[in-house]
């Protein structure tokens, strides 16, 4: 499938711009958004060859089973319908032969009410209305809720909110430190309610509100599936949020997992971070697939990767606010599309997704970009920048920080020649061989891809929006490579030897079946456990 369109591969990306309007032809906008594809060596007849893998594939088909609510998360025997927790104003949405709306409706409104108590004072601690929220949960329930809420902080009128998710014991010690035991509010938020990192966190929060609280668990909420086990931890049915199994951790911000952001902002802009998503819902259903945004952020992921070969890819807000945005992402993609064989169990043609990683400009600009302008391995660039920020008193630091953004992808496109880096030195005083010398470091290849995400201001709806059009990005890449996005069984190995070696670290259980390295290791550790008792 790849090879033929590796042909298409090797255009010089400057070189597109022939003033036939390249820029506009090679962009969306909708609702706020632009998505500027045009620096990329995407040419029309490559966008075309890669729109063909879309129609052969069949994503249209997939991505109406999935909204048919159809069991397409097959190795796990469930659907996927997360889209269900933002369909504010759809149509029925069926599983079943059931409309799901009414109980995404209903935990929605228990949702609300909770929020709309403890904001106003009405739910209160021990020692009166709570001002502090710590969410305990790990992967999908810690990564969306912890990036929403620092993404959305200008939004926030409610309690502080913050986030354990290591197993660590550093982790939890330094986020409760200077709390109020008796004004907080635990969230247990695992839909399992079995993870033993959330579970050991959560014994711990326990006890430490004990020690102030006489009741503590009428200040503990849970966001589980898990009723029975809710209930043996002692929390009240009224404080657990519950979640259908069509819900995948990585997709479930958009439901109770959401809780804490929406005790930040409030029910009604968490309203508009759902309509948000559900705007690109409708878009990724509704729109023609070469204006649709998820699918050509898709293509051009599949273009990258699989066609040319580059390794990874970096996710590069210019948000200070969204400095967790690439750690979400690289769960949403890396668990998602991260695997080895198809649906059928084949291996995967081509390679799995590719690493995802990244960090806020401008910071990574005085980090890593050396390697990404001058290394030799290319890195496609995903910029994402607002065109307005939130302090309206500090507009300069803004345009600075749009000015770096539009830098970097101009840069990257065009490069600096040889002839330019010499003439730089030459203007320093340098000649001859040492003038030669000196230019071929300040010579940048340029012709690095790099894609641009602009809006017009990082709202509730606008994150909604991202989050879903990323979302999508990952299913329909997925679909396309053939792979079952939506399960995560390489999570589960690791889980289970260190569930087997806690004893033989503890001494219970001897070490002799383990290999060479991990006796040594463990040796170690015990060597010094022993010192310390
Ligand atoms: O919400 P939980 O059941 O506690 O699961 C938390 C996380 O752990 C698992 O290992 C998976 O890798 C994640 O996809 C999941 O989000």
């Amino acid at each position: 499938m790849w090879a033929d369109l590796k042909a298409l591969c090797g255009a010089d990306i400057k070189n597109l711009f022939d003033g036939t309007g390249r820029a506009r032809d090679f962009s969306i906008t909708f609702d706020g958004m632009l998505f500027d594809y045009s620096k990329t060596s995407l040419t029309v007849e490559a966008r075309q060859a890669m729109l063909d893998l879309v129609n052969e594939r069949g994503v249209e088909a997939q991505r109406d089973a999935m909204f048919a609510g159809e069991k397409i998360n097959d190795t796990e025997r469930r659907a996927v319908l997360h889209i269900a927790l933002r369909a504010l104003s759809s149509a029925p949405i069926m599983f079943e032969g059931e409309d799901v709306l009414a109980g995404v409706r209903a935990g929605l409104t228990k949702m609300e009410s909770f929020a709309e108590e403890l904001r106003s004072g009405q739910y209160q601690g021990a020692g009166g209305p709570i001002t502090d929220v710590v969410n305990i949960g790990i992967g999908g329930s810690h990564l969306g809720p912890e990036m929403a809420v620092k993404a959305l902080l200008p939004y926030r009128d409610g309690p502080r909110c913050h986030f354990v998710s290591n197993a660590d014991a550093a982790d939890i010690h330094d986020k409760l430190e200077g709390l109020d035991p008796t004004r907080t509010l635990v969230i247990v938020a695992s839909k399992s309610f079995t993870t033993v990192e959330t579970m050991t966190n959560a014994e711990t929060a326990r006890a430490w509100m004990a020690r102030a609280v006489e009741d503590p668990a009428s200040q503990f909420v849970a966001l589980a599936s898990a009723e029975d086990k809710t209930k043996a931890f002692g929390i009240a049915s009224e404080r657990v949020f519950g979640f259908e199994d069509w819900v995948g951790g990585r997709y479930s911000i958009w439901g109770p997992i959401g809780l804490s952001l929406m005790l930040s902002i409030g029910p009604k802009r968490f309203r508009e971070f759902l309509a948000g998503g559900e705007a690109m819902d409708q878009h990724f259903v509704h729109a023609p697939l070469g204006q649709n945004m998820p699918v050509m952020l898709a293509l051009l992921g599949l273009w990258h990767h699989q066609v040319c070969g580059y390794p990874t890819r970096a996710v590069l807000p210019y948000d200070q606010r969204l400095a967790r945005l690439p750690a979400y992402f690289q769960q949403l993609e890396m668990e998602s599309n991260g695997k080895g064989v198809t649906m059928d169990g084949t291996p995967v043609e081509g390679g799995s997704g590719p690493v995802v990683w990244g960090e806020p400009g401008t910071n990574g600009q005085h980090a890593f970009y050396q390697l990404i302008h001058q290394g030799t391995q290319v890195v496609p660039c995903e910029f994402m920048v607002a065109a307005e920020g939130h302090e309206p008193d500090m507009t300069h630091q803004h345009e600075l920080l749009v000015a770096n953004c539009l830098a970097q992808s101009e840069a990257l496109m065009l490069g600096r020649t040889p002839a330019t880096a010499r003439r730089l030195m030459a203007a320093k005083g340098f000649e001859g061989e040492e003038l030669e010398r000196q230019a071929r470091h300040r010579v940048f290849k340029g012709d690095r891809p790099s894609t641009t995400l602009i809006y017009d201001k990082l709202t509730p709806r606008r994150l909604g929006q991202i989050i879903a059009l990323y979302e999508h990005r990952v299913f329909v890449e997925g679909v396309i490579l053939g792979i079952n996005s939506f399960d995560q069984w390489g999570v589960e190995l690791g889980k289970v030897l260190a569930l087997e070696l806690e004893p033989v670290l503890q001494g219970k259980v001897n070490a002799s079946n383990k290999d060479g390295s991990t006796r040594q290791l463990v040796e170690f550790v015990r060597s010094h456990w022993e010192v310390d008792e």
